[in-house]
């Protein structure tokens, strides 16, 4: 039974089924659409092929065939009438066709016109686009407006129609308006047109790979104070230095050094490892005049000039501004110059020394470093007059040229190859780079030696070294050596001048440039905090803790315009960053009604943190109004008058919180205070609300797991033990820094070691009285309201209204207007936190403008008109 009832619906369907397409009407039509797509897509693909085909018959064909079609009188005779053969392979049809598109058309080039007719039918075909049809009416555009006439002119004797009567046209006349010079000139203008307007093209490359390929020009190097002036010195040393680019040592010095064995090995020959070192400066002693220079040219990408000395079995690579070299050294040198060429390369005269720091780059006095304007909205036009802080504000250090002791070099060099070979462990090469603070001498071990093996061997080697901060990095990542960094005896500090000056801070497009420092190749380290997006940093009591954070500090003063940017400042210590204090009404952001524009209290903290909480939700509801995903997007939005402000959308400026010692603040408020941040970490990066921590007691009571597991990018200067390393980077190093702004920053995979630059207090003092001198805004920036529940009690039961809230009257007037006393009509209206519009209406009720709450319910309004308010007030206050 239950078989026979479940057919019958099976029945019914096939019949439907099968009635559907007889009834021919219902067909889908989206389904005709495509059908119709598809029939015009085959039609063109197979004119466009037919065509096509025709026209390239048509070059081997054309001469028998056109003197059938002009004896015809006419193609339609020729089509229908005519009887003779046709050689054309696609017969009359493509004869004729093909006539009328080359020798009557635009000859060759309807080639473009064909081809992109069968193209086109494969995108409809398809249905995606195989052929541009933009792009290729342009090249169809080039064709027949450069390449016809181009072709009628070049191969004017010859038969074949290659320019068509277009092409034959339009020379004809050019010959004859403007003769043949003017046509060459009237081609030659509309193929630049072509090229650099239509097309855009980029020439750039074209001209640096043709220069790549003519031989590199040695340039002898004269009036720079290393230098001889005469020509044999330099030819010798052009002579040396062929195909310096591969250094390799030369046979003589692999004899001339001393054979060297392994202790208890005594068979064992050894090679000397190949000894390489990429640093700065040496020493003041060693003269200059003796040495001969080559200045070789070579396209580069970006400018970089270097110094190359070789000797014997040691290569070193210098920056050239840092040239002091001793008579002692016969080395061969050449001054490798890697800059884009310009004009002044190619004559090869122009050529000067100077200082890394680049000083030409640095704006000059009163100038600033630049705000992006002249969209629709401007916010930084809140304060049209403001002037950013100018370089001449920060100290001018001592050059800060890298220097080495070339006898230090030598003898670590040796320390290290004599300690690894105590150990077992042979040396293929070495390479020393020298940085700021330290040395890196990157070796390449000999095959067969276990990286493993040199990494449990760390301890011994740093103690057989006996050098203070020593650091083995077994392998460096992503490059198969294994690194050994040694401080330098004579250290460099970094200026802050010279990272805020340099080409790669003035002109980046980050949101929230910082920086913090230089690498161990001298290259200076500017992150973009907004994409860290928050930083942790830890090193024990006077590393450099606080240097770092007014770096990071400057570096934003620098860069962002007051509207752009706000500080919420936190320092329990009190002293480190009350210096901050002036620039109030222009960076910083604090509580309404708050005194103190550095908090220092722990309990105001956790208001102001909690009440960043309340900004983030309430930036995130914007976000979401004004559709879009992140504060980028959204001011986008808002500077392109996208957004309507009566809406409460605004411009919104990143706020970037800076707590210095957050070990004290966990220790007072704990998870009062690890709470909010950590709900800040976890979601304000894309409202702009950026975190900076810094504390002395990197332990785990204090970093706490839901702490680091929301800042990815830490910061680590010399801690105490490796337990607080491991704590701050997950791995160890931050113990073996040598202090004085030495750090280890990781930040996404990598593990930097950086070299912080110096801002001293002095300077940082001249900055914020440069800022704060200026006019600002009337008040701090404020934040939303956020009271601690015990205060809000306190306050419910006695409303002062001497002290009433300065929106007082505004909210009155708002009450009045609507009729409506609602807290979060007030909210909404006035962008006021929960507690203070709550506060606002307890004291319009004491004011007896509005009756008593009655639960959710908006509460009475006891005056009807604007002017009995007034009159009441009036009687009031
Ligand atoms: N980048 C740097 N280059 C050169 N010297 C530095 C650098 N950073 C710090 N120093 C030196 O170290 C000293 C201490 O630095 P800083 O005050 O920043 O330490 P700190 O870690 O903040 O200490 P604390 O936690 O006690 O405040 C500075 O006065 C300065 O002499």
């Amino acid at each position: 039974m239950a078989a026979t009832k479940t057919k019958k619906p099976t029945e019914n369907t096939t019949k439907k089924a099968q009635s559907a397409p007889k009834a021919g009407k219902t067909v889908d039509p989206a389904i005709r659409k495509r059908n119709i797509r598809l029939a015009i897509g085959f039609i063109c693909l197979l004119l466009g092929s037919f065509f096509t085909l025709s026209i390239i018959s048509y070059c081997f064909t054309w001469q028998e065939d056109q003197n059938n079609l002009i004896s015809s009188q006419g193609v339609f005779n020729f089509l229908f009438h005519d009887k003779s053969p046709v050689e054309n392979w696609c017969g009359r049809l493509g004869a004729a066709a093909a006539h009328l598109l080359v020798f009557k058309g635009v000859g060759i080039a309807s080639l473009l016109f064909t081809v992109w007719l069968g193209a086109w039918g494969v995108n409809l075909i398809n249905g995606s686009k195989i052929i541009q049809t933009g792009k290729w009416i342009r090249w169809m555009a080039l064709g027949f407006l450069f390449l016809c006439p181009f072709l009628s002119f070049t191969f004017a004797s010859g038969s074949f129609p290659l320019g068509g009567a277009l092409g034959n046209g339009l020379v004809n006349w050019s010959n004859g308006f403007i003769g043949k010079a003017g046509s060459i000139f009237m081609l030659v203008t509309v193929f630049c047109f072509f090229a650099f307007i239509v097309f855009q093209w980029d020439i750039k490359p074209l001209l640096h790979r043709a220069k790549s390929l003519i031989p590199a020009k040695r340039v002898d190097v004269e009036d720079v104070p290393f230098s001889t002036d005469e020509k044999k010195n330099n030819e010798e040393a052009e002579e040396k230095f062929k195909g310096y680019k591969n250094y390799q040592p030369e046979p003589e010095a692999k004899e001339d050094k001393q054979e060297m064995t392994i202790a208890g090995n005594s068979n064992n020959k050894l090679k000397e490892p190949e000894f390489e070192i990429n640093g700065l400066q040496a020493e003041e002693d060693y003269e200059p005049e003796d040495l001969e220079m080559t200045m070789i040219e070579k396209p580069m990408e970006e400018s970089n000039k270097t110094l190359e000395i070789n000797k014997g079995g040691i290569h070193l690579e210098l920056p050239q501004e840092a040239l002091f070299l001793t008579d002692e050294l016969e080395e061969d040198i050449s001054l490798k110059e890697e800059m884009p060429e310009t004009e002044e390369n190619e004559e090869g005269l122009d050529f000067e020394i100077k200082t890394v720091e680049e000083p030409a780059k640095v704006p000059a006095n009163g100038a600033h470093i630049t705000v992006q304007s002249g969209e629709p909205y401007d916010p930084s036009l809140d304060l049209p007059n403001y002037k950013f802080p100018t370089l001449d504000l920060l100290d001018e250090m001592e050059q800060s040229a890298i220097s080495f002791d070339r006898e230090e070099l030598e003898k670590n060099k040796n320390q290290i190859i004599s300690t690894l070979r105590s150990f077992g462990i042979e040396i293929q090469r070495i390479t020393a780079t020298v940085g700021p603070t330290v040395t890196l001498y990157e070796i390449v071990p000999a095959e067969g030696v276990r990286i493993s093996k040199i990494r449990n061997l760390e301890d011994d080697i740093a103690l057989n070294l006996a050098a203070l901060g020593i650091r083995i990095i077994a392998p460096i990542p992503g490059k198969g050596t294994i690194g050994i960094e040694v401080p330098n005896t004579n250290k460099q500090i970094v200026s802050m001048r010279s990272l805020l000056a340099s080409d790669k801070f003035v002109n980046n497009k980050m949101s929230l440039p910082i920086a913090l420092g230089k690498k161990i190749d001298n290259d200076n380290y500017i992150v973009d905090l907004a994409t860290m997006p928050h930083l942790l940093m830890a090193g024990a009591t006077g590393q450099g803790k606080s240097v770092g954070i007014n770096a990071i500090l400057v570096s934003l003063l620098y860069k962002k315009h007051p509207s752009q940017l706000k500080f919420v400042m936190v320092d329990p210590k009190k002293v480190e960053l009350s210096i901050y204090r002036l620039i109030e009404k222009h960076y910083l952001a604090m509580l309404p009604n708050e005194e103190e524009p550095i908090i220092t209290d722990t309990k105001k903290v956790v208001n102001t943190v909690n009440a960043l909480c309340i900004e983030m939700d309430n930036r995130y509801e914007l976000l979401k109004d004004g559709g879009a995903r992140n504060i980028k997007e959204y001011n986008d939005k808002f500077i392109k008058r996208r957004l309507n402000p009566n809406n409460g959308h605004k411009y919104l400026p990143f706020i970037v919180l800076v707590i210095d010692e957050f070990a004290d603040l966990i220790m007072t408020a704990g998870k009062e205070v690890e709470m909010p941040i950590a709900r800040l970490a976890q979601l304000a990066r894309a409202v702009g609300i950026h975190i900076i921590i810094a504390t002395q007691r990197p332990s785990v009571n204090v970093i706490t797991g839901i702490i680091k597991a929301n800042f990815p990018a830490r910061m680590a200067f010399k801690v105490s033990a490796k337990v607080d390393s491991r704590t701050i980077l997950d791995a160890g190093g931050a113990d073996q820094l040598i202090g004085r702004g030495d750090m280890l920053v990781s930040h996404g995979s990598e593990l930097l070691r950086i070299q912080c630059a110096f801002v001293d207090t002095p300077e940082v003092e001249r900055i914020v009285e440069f800022i704060g001198n200026q006019q600002g805004y009337s008040s701090a920036f404020e934040l939303p309201e956020y009271e601690g529940a015990e205060d809000d009690r306190v306050e419910k039961e006695s409303v002062d209204l001497s002290k009433r809230d300065k929106m007082f009257e505004e909210c009155a007037r708002m009450v009045v207007n609507s009729q409506s006393g609602s807290t979060s009509m007030l909210q909404r209206k006035f962008n006021l936190g929960y507690n203070r519009a709550g506060r606002i209406m307890d004291q319009l009720e004491a004011a007896g403008i509005v009756g008593g709450a009655s639960g959710s319910k908006p509460r009475d309004v006891l005056i009807t008109t604007e002017y009995e308010l007034e009159r009441h007030l009036e009687e009031l206050f």
